[in-house]
């Protein structure tokens, strides 16, 4: 589903992604971990070019993102994204956070919208929330509500940027838990984390980025027990 070939990416002089080569399949769940800095987010905002690359290619379903511009607002509606601030529309109802993008970008017809976004806030456990403002929400359900709305446009992938890190610790557990069903349902999923729990038990694959290059990747099994490199070592032991 997503094919990146030699993907660099610099801010000015700073180089943050050296030559990255790596694929995702359909249906597989990859984690992105690495240390602060290592260009781990700026990577996941490539796949759907929140940020230009420098060079290099970035394939979605055989599509070249990086040469058909024009087509660039198609294959973003075909992926979701999950940011680690939410970004919610406060002055909307949670519902209405759900229906706007599939009416106003779809022309999805409000009443099937409707019951479309019903369904996933049962889905995320926030059936009750619905007329409830983001304000309202915890940290928790907030993210929880974030997830449902990028699933309202029935995307192909989804991208989540270290979408725990700002919680407060007791409601980590109930976005990873969603996240969790999300992964069991097949849908293709690439997630900037650190959350090595979550990487070790739901991660089909592990990408471990540092200073700006893909050091290894592996099953998560293998890399827990055996990191290949030095680098992957030294930050799992300061981690883990
Ligand atoms: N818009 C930007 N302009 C300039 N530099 C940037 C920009 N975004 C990121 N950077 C720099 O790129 C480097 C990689 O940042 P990135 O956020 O991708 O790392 P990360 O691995 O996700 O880090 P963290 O785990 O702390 O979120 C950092 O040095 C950062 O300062």
């Amino acid at each position: 589903m997503i094919n990146v070939q030699a993907l660099s990416k610099k801010f000015g002089d700073n180089l943050v992604l050296s030559d990255i080569t790596t694929s995702v399949k359909k249906g597989e769940v990859v984690a992105i971990i690495g240390p602060s800095g290592s260009g781990k987010s700026t990577f996941l905002r490539c796949l759907n070019l929140l940020e230009t690359p420098t060079s290099g290619t970035i394939e979605i379903n055989g599509k070249n993102l990086t040469a058909s511009k024009k087509e660039i607002h198609k294959i973003r509606q075909q992926i979701g994204m999950v940011f680690q601030h939410f970004h919610l529309f406060p002055h909307m109802t949670v519902l209405e956070n759900l229906m706007y993008a599939p009416v106003k970008a779809k022309g999805t017809n409000k009443n099937e919208a409707r019951e479309k976004a019903q369904q996933l806030l049962k889905r995320v456990g926030l059936a009750q929330k619905a007329s409830a403002y983001p304000n309202s929400l915890s940290g928790g359900q907030k993210q929880r509500v974030a997830i449902a709305r990028a699933l309202a446009m029935e995307p192909q992938l989804m991208l989540f940027d270290e979408p725990t890190s700002a919680l407060d610790p007791e409601m980590v557990k109930e976005v990873l838990e969603v996240m969790k069903d999300l992964a069991k349902t097949g849908m293709t999923m690439v997630v900037v984390t650190h959350e090595m729990g979550f990487a070790r038990e739901v991660a089909d694959r592990v990408l471990f980025l540092d200073h700006c290059i893909l050091v290894e990747e592996g099953h998560p099994a293998a890399f827990f027990q055996r990191p290949e490199s030095e680098r992957a070592r030294d930050f799992l032991d300061k981690v883990l």
